[in-house]
């Protein structure tokens, strides 16, 4: 089977003494093997959220999930922390932004890396683990030398690469990297994604990118998954939903972006704020921002209407993916 994470009516609500947050509610998601999904989406759309608690990082004393997140196999919301232990690294491994931050400042990066490495293989023999390190190493453009520098005579560029050879040292099937490239200059950032792009398809990883930006999903992802407020409004290959958008805040993201298609044009953007996660609301989470809101919209909240393989969660559309009205065609400014 070629299904690599399947998703379903999976929600994360954070409880906190008074109030709860919906930061993520009900989405379903597949992601096939040797995909690279980007998810993207505003500020405090539910993003990170949604990766950490599949990673299943979030602290249980104030979370609760819901749903099911089938991995070759497994629910990761089932498993128990010795199942995690055994999967973190091994199939599954994460980079942050911050995740250069994590090394010791007082060690060397290539024994950093060889206890990472022993975690999972305690038994490994001393040129196993120097040959993997080097190995990746290059493969994140980074000389053989880095394995006895220490991190501050690195520069944040270098670290990064650093983190991603890290995440790497197990052969994950999946890598998850939130906003791993954001910190970085866009010359480096741009050399990076095109390592990571060339590194998944030696190694055979699938990878979920987290970002704001959607110039990286460009640059480095196969598929797009567009976030907000918690919910998906649509998902679908990068080629169509850049070239042709079909829901309304897709087409107010992407406008918001004049650098993808070259000019600079006014930001359009998207007028108001995300709604109050503390609140579930009726209907399409987006109708109150959505100049082609109807009464349906704010009542039902749509079903995902699938367009060759695509999917976008919209009432403008039918079942079988038409505009029911034409003169409802989402404007998007070209
Ligand atoms: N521990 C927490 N307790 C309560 N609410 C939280 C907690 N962590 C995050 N949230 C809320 O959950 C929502 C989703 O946040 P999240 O960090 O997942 O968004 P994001 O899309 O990753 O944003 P960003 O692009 O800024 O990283 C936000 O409204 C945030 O305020
Ligand atoms: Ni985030």
């Amino acid at each position: 089977m070629n299904q690599l994470l399947e998703i379903k009516d999976f929600s994360v609500t954070y409880v906190n003494k008074s109030k709860k947050v919906y930061a993520v509610k009900n989405v379903n998601l597949k992601i096939n093997k040797g995909d690279s999904l980007g998810i993207v989406g505003e500020s405090g759309s539910g993003k990170s959220t949604l990766a950490m608690a599949l990673l299943r990082l979030l602290p249980e004393k104030n979370t609760q999930i819901t749903g099911k997140a089938n991995f070759i196999g497994k629910d990761l919301v089932q498993l128990n922390q010795k199942e995690l232990k055994n999967i973190r690294w091994n199939e599954l491994a994460v980079v942050f932004q911050k995740s250069m931050n994590a090394l010791s400042p007082v060690h060397r990066i290539g024994p950093q890396i060889e206890d990472i490495y022993r975690v999972h293989k305690p038994n490994a023999s001393k040129e196993e683990i120097f040959s993997r390190i080097t190995y990746l190493l290059r493969l994140v453009n980074l000389s053989e030398r880095v394995y006895t520098l220490y991190p501050h005579e690195l520069s944040g560029g270098m670290l990064q690469r650093v983190s991603i050879a890290i995440s790497l040292v197990h052969n994950p099937k999946l890598l998850i990297m939130d906003e791993a490239t954001t910190a970085l200059d866009v010359v480096t950032q741009g050399q990076i994604l095109d390592e990571i792009v060339k590194m998944e398809q030696t190694l055979d990883v699938t990878r979920i990118m987290i970002t704001h930006d959607i110039s990286v999903v460009a640059a480095s992802c196969n598929k797009i998954a567009v976030m907000y407020a918690g919910e998906f409004m649509e998902i679908g290959y990068v080629k169509d939903v850049l070239k042709n958008p079909k829901h309304p805040y897709t087409r107010g993201l992407l406008s918001s972006f004049p650098s993808l298609k070259g000019e600079k044009l006014k930001l359009t953007g998207i007028s108001g704020y995300l709604p109050n996660l503390s609140v579930k609301q009726e209907g399409c989470i987006f109708a109150p921002r959505c100049q082609h809101a109807t009464e349906k919209c704010k009542q039902e909240k749509p079903l995902g209407v699938e367009m060759n393989e695509n999917t976008v969660w919209c009432h403008l559309y039918s079942s079988g993916g038409e505009l029911i009205n034409e003169d409802q065609k989402p404007v998007y400014k070209d």
